[in-house]
């Protein structure tokens, strides 16, 4: 059942990127007879035009706005939809169908000019980033796709990259993440700092991980993976300098789990703390095992990864998961400047008082993590996880 399960998961993930190509599959059938011939000229020329453009995008803009894309493209095409409705477990094909179905009697003249705006957007905000990936960060280390990281003022900054992606932490991520705390652990800076790009810290472990196994290949997806979680999680233990947190957003599963290990935890009041591994079929990672009923006892531990509890800013704070809590707007001010102050004491002692603070756990913490990662490999092989992982990528849920 797993493994039929997952291979329907896989064949969602490569047909959905690839399956919408509203510009490329649908052939533009005749002009609108209802509007008048000049308006009709102008409207088409755009719309040839912002299917030239859509073309053109380095950057896949994401299921959501692709299937937008498709069913602007096929009102503006066709008119509205008059397709027979696809059977329930054809997903990808019902997910087209319904976007489509939802634009109603827009007419195909608004429909054409919608999607011209969307592809602008789509043209405008990708070459923003190029442009600001021209001019790169001072002091940025090469290297990195998922992460930008960079040294200044004594901080090494390790932001996950990911953004349209909720920072959602992939393969190469974790592996880029290991890289990036061996580096700063060996530098010249004082302290490292992890954060999120975008509206939220991370979204924990990528779902698509699970994706892209071929039957047969089950056990050795666990393994592996349960070799990588190990990997990361120790790096994290042994992590020498003061390691601090900035919680810019929502932080789900792996990377609030990982808070535990972390020195400082600052976080905005937009933030929110959810390991929610029952739902998902999964346990706990990250020594949350051990540390979270240290840090907060082990009933509140309970409520949250027996139970999913998602805390807000406030709790987590009152849980001693958090150790201070800014108001959004000012979050981004208040937190640097206190960071670079930190930053400027003696960088030896912040180390050796770390390792003192630390060190008498480390033992202890190694052990944890590899009973974790074992417990983890056997979750993964059952239906409770793979039932959940495939009811994310139909869409049916979501946190
Ligand atoms: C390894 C050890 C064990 C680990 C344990 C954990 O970490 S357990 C925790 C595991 N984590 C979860 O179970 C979280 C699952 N994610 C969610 O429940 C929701 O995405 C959300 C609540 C985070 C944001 O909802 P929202 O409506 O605000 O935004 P949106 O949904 O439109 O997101 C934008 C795009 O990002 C995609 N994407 C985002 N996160 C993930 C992800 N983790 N994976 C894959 N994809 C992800 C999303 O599919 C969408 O893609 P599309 O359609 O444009 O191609």
């Amino acid at each position: 059942m797993a493994s039929a399960a997952l291979t329907f998961v896989r064949r969602l993930c490569w047909r959905l990127p690839c399956g919408i190509r509203p510009a490329q599959a649908v052939c533009v059938p005749a002009i609108h007879l209802h509007m008048t011939a000049a308006t009709m000229q102008v409207s088409q020329k755009d719309f040839q035009k912002a299917q030239e453009q859509l073309k053109l995008l380095k950057k896949d803009p994401g299921n959501e706005i692709k299937l937008k894309l498709y069913a602007l493209f096929k009102q503006a095409t066709e008119g509205p939809c008059n397709a027979p409705k696809p059977g329930m477990l054809d997903f990808v094909k019902k997910a087209k169908w319904d976007a489509w179905n939802s634009l109603g009697n827009l007419s195909q003249d608004d429909a054409r000019q919608k999607y011209a705006e969307l592809v602008s957007s789509l043209v405008s905000a990708e070459s923003t980033r190029q442009k600001k990936e021209a001019s790169p960060e001072e002091g940025r280390h090469d290297g990195y796709e998922t992460l930008i990281v960079t040294t200044k003022n004594n901080i090494t900054k390790i932001m996950f990259n990911r953004p349209d992606r909720k920072n959602a932490i992939n393969h190469q991520m974790y592996r880029e993440i290991i890289k990036a705390l061996e580096e700063a652990g060996k530098n010249d800076s004082t302290i490292a700092v992890i954060t999120g790009n975008g509206d939220y810290y991370s979204s924990g472990n990528d779902l698509n991980n699970f994706a892209n196994v071929q039957p047969g290949e089950m056990e050795k997806m666990a393994k592996d993976g349960a070799v990588l979680l190990k990997d990361f999680v120790g790096h994290f233990i042994d992590f020498p300098k003061p390691l601090i947190a900035v919680v810019n957003g929502p932080a789900i599963g792996i990377c609030v789990t990982i808070l535990g290990l972390c020195d400082l935890v600052y976080a905005s009041d937009r933030a929110t703390f959810h390991s929610p591994f029952s739902q998902l079929g999964q346990s706990p990672e990250g020594c949350s095992s051990y540390l979270f009923p240290k840090i907060m006892g082990l009933a509140k531990a309970s409520e949250m990864l027996l139970f999913n509890k998602k805390l807000t800013a406030a709790e987590a704070c009152a849980q001693g998961l958090v150790t201070e809590v800014f108001p959004d707007s000012s979050f981004q001010k208040e937190v640097w400047a206190r960071l670079e102050a930190y930053a400027s004491l003696p960088k030896n002692s912040l180390a050796v008082s770390k390792q003192l603070l630390r060190s008498m756990e480390k033992e202890k913490l190694h052990a944890v993590n590899s009973r974790e990662c074992e417990v983890l490999t056997e979750r993964w092989l059952s239906d409770e996880c793979v039932n959940a992982i495939v009811s994310f990528f139909q869409k049916k849920s979501k946190l």
